[in-house]
């Protein structure tokens, strides 16, 4: 377009002057050749036949004279000037003389020498002819080609002359075309520019959110790698958890069956236990003999000779000897009792309590279970029954009732994991001079809390602040005393470790304002036995109660010659023992009629004393009852030992006699409350 503008610019003016010029450079240019060409008027001749001219310069320099006519110029001007040859010379001096001859040669060595600087000159002027032909040649074939570039260029010219003049409006619109279309190029570079900076941000924007993208497609991908393992973990743990709940379910039906053979077992168990106690009889009498204590005024005094075989549960008593009124012989009084078990001096207590530990479980299963130590004051009731004052759980003088508690609450452990439940209640009373008094009573208001807790020191506390004045009013039960007594729940053993222990204290500081009040008295503490089996198909419910009775110190009063409040006291002792006696031997006989309507017609005087009103509960019946008659080692004491050996044998021989009847009417049958 540029090329076509440029052209399309020069004027016709311009061009014709141009035009004229070359017309004339032209016609000098060829004045001058010609001019030249008339110079060198002995070359036209040969610029025919150049062929010909090169053709006749093939013949080298040579030392003579051409053999022969040379054709074209060449050979023309050889045969004009040949160069002369010095032997032909020489030959040519001999004939004509010797200094002619000599010159001769001479001028024909010369003659050679300019013939062939002459041959020489020709060959070179020759080469520059032909090379200037060829050099015209080619400059005619230039000129040639010059003048038909400068009749094309002009017809060009002519041409986009026509062409520009013929269509200047098409060019003005194609101008303006290209105009508008340079300004759209323009605008549209413009906006491709700003496209690009826009494009570029973008392109920034769309590298950031690829890269946002991509990260959220991991993060996808984690979560969905991370669903897909928690959705096995999830269908592993429920296929896990049902599997468990089945080895659970199985399980639970193993540990139902179990806890149904378990109760089973157990029924089974206390069936044969009970059965055994039958067969030993449901009133059993110990007899266990205190030793002497060391250390004390005792080991001064003379002591009660007793004699005890091996081969059966009994004993001999002896008297001193005495002699006769003449002084000549010497007799010795003795006394044979039979008991159920003899303990011996050194029996410790937890030998003893062997013996009673399936009497004290059969609690468990309902029954009424009542325990007595009876004997004189100082024959070691208490310390049978409680042990070194009644909290020594761990020490080996411990006596029936802690070991008793623990016993007792070990078992209802044992127990709950065959499917049984235990309420357990703890109550304590003492009995003096036919009044009846709630040693639990004083401290209802914090009992509760202490029950259901082992925290003793708390309701030691709370015990201790009670005025002694408050306890004293508060513990009098009137009427009927196992109405007025008061029962604690007791949750475990060391619960009612802390009662029996403020018991203790409560007795003894009644004791020092009664004097000696604690030998005069009997107490009585008992545990009441509430069990529910839940084992399916054996569901049942037993009510036992365990009675731990502390009895006052049996005493004759003509030989201990007491008045005033110990008379009364005595009197008291002795006319509760006795109803406590009378009792026996009813249910004793009560017993040997058992089956037949005589049996109906025995009276049992329970409402005879206080004593046995509070132990109704706890005598006769199903009820097990097993004594202690505790025994003193020393001589003085023979009458009041002897006393209660006739007592509890009394009471042995009763209730072996009932056991006798039992046994004939029942056969080997043992009424077992809780099996019924
Ligand atoms: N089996 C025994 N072994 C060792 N010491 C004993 C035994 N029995 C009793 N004692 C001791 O004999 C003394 C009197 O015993 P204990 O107080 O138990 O008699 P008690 O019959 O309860 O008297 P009381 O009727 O006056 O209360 C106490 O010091 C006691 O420790």
């Amino acid at each position: 377009m540029r090329d076509a503008r440029v052209v399309w610019l020069a004027t016709p003016r311009q061009r014709e002057r141009g035009g004229q010029r070359n017309e004339r450079e032209r016609e000098r240019e060829r004045e001058r050749e010609t001019g030249k060409e008339r110079k060198n008027g002995v070359l036209d001749a040969g610029r025919g036949a150049p062929a010909a001219s090169q053709a006749s310069r093939a013949p080298p320099r040579q030392t003579g004279p051409p053999s022969g006519a040379a054709a074209g110029p060449a050979g023309r001007f050889a045969a004009n000037r040949r160069p002369v040859s010095p032997g032909k010379t020489t030959i040519c001096s001999a004939a004509s003389g010797p200094s002619a001859a000599a010159s001769a040669a001479a001028t024909k060595k010369a003659s050679a020498a300019w013939a062939n600087a002459l041959w020489d000159q020709q060959q070179r002027e020759e080469a520059i002819l032909e090379a200037l032909v060829a050099r015209r040649s080619s400059i005619a074939g230039c000129r040639d080609r010059r003048e038909k570039a400068q009749l094309r260029a002009f017809s060009l010219g002519q041409e986009l002359q026509e062409a520009a003049t013929g269509h200047p409006e098409r060019m003005a619109s194609l101008s303006e075309a290209v105009a508008i279309a340079s300004e759209g190029l323009e605008v549209v570079l413009a906006m491709a520019s700003g496209d690009a900076a826009k494009g570029h941000g973008l392109t920034q924007r769309l590298g950031v959110e690829a890269s946002r993208l991509a990260e959220l497609q991991q993060q996808l991908a984690e979560l969905q790698a991370r669903e897909l393992a928690e959705g096995t973990g999830r269908r592993g743990l429920v296929r896990r958890s049902q599997e468990l709940q089945a080895v659970a379910e199985a399980a639970q039906s193993a540990q139902d069956e179990r806890a149904g053979l378990l109760a089973q077992n157990g029924l089974l168990a206390r069936r044969l236990n009970n059965e055994i106690l039958g067969l030993k009889g449901n009133f059993r009498v110990f007899c266990r003999l205190r030793p002497q204590r060391p250390r004390s005024d005792e080991e001064s005094k003379e002591t009660l000779k007793v004699d005890m075989q091996e081969d059966r549960q009994g004993l001999t008593v002896f008297a001193a000897p005495q002699r006769n009124v003449t002084g000549m012989s010497e007799h010795t009084s003795s006394w044979d009792f039979e008991f159920d078990h003899v303990f011996r001096p050194n029996a410790p207590q937890a030998i003893v309590f062997e013996e009673i530990a399936l009497l004290v479980q059969s609690a468990l299963d309902g029954y009424r279970v009542a325990i007595f130590a009876y004997g004189q004051t100082g024959s070691g009731k208490t310390h049978t029954m409680g042990g070194s004052g009644l909290d020594a759980k761990e020490d080996e003088h411990a006596g029936m009732i802690p070991r008793s508690v623990d016993l007792i609450f070990r078992e209802v452990e044992q127990l709950q994991q065959t499917g049984w439940s235990f309420e357990v209640h703890a109550s304590m009373a003492e009995v003096y001079n036919e009044a009846v008094l709630d040693l639990l009573a004083s401290r209802q208001h914090s009992q509760n809390s202490a029950s259901s807790t082992s925290d003793s020191s708390s309701t030691e506390a709370s015990f201790a602040m009670s005025s002694e004045r408050e306890r004293s009013e508060a513990k009098f039960v009137s009427g009927d005393p196992q109405l007025g007594f008061r029962r604690v729940p007791v949750k475990d053993a060391s619960a009612v470790h802390a009662l029996l222990r403020r018991a203790h204290r409560e007795r003894h500081v009644a004791a020092t304002t009664a004097n000696e009040r604690s030998s005069r008295s009997h107490v009585v503490f008992q545990l009441s036995l509430i069990g529910r089996c839940e084992v399916p198909g054996q569901q049942r419910e037993v009510s036992g109660l365990l009675s731990f009775v502390d009895l006052a110190g049996s005493e004759r009063l003509h030989s201990t010659g007491a008045s005033g409040e110990r008379l009364k006291e005595a009197q008291h002792i002795n006319r509760s023992l006795g109803a406590l006696g009378d009792v026996i031997e009813a249910i004793g006989r009560k017993s040997s009629c058992r089956g037949s309507a005589s049996a109906l017609a025995v009276h049992v005087p329970y409402r005879n004393s206080r004593l046995t009103m509070l132990l109704r509960d706890s005598l006769g019946g199903d009820s097990k009852t097993l004594f202690f008659v505790n025994v003193s080692p020393l001589l003085e004491h023979l009458g009041e030992t002897l006393s209660s050996l006739r007592f509890a044998s009394k009471v042995h021989a009763c209730c072996a006699s009932a056991q006798r009847h039992v046994l004939v009417a029942d056969g080997d049958t043992a009424h077992a409350p809780g099996a019924r």
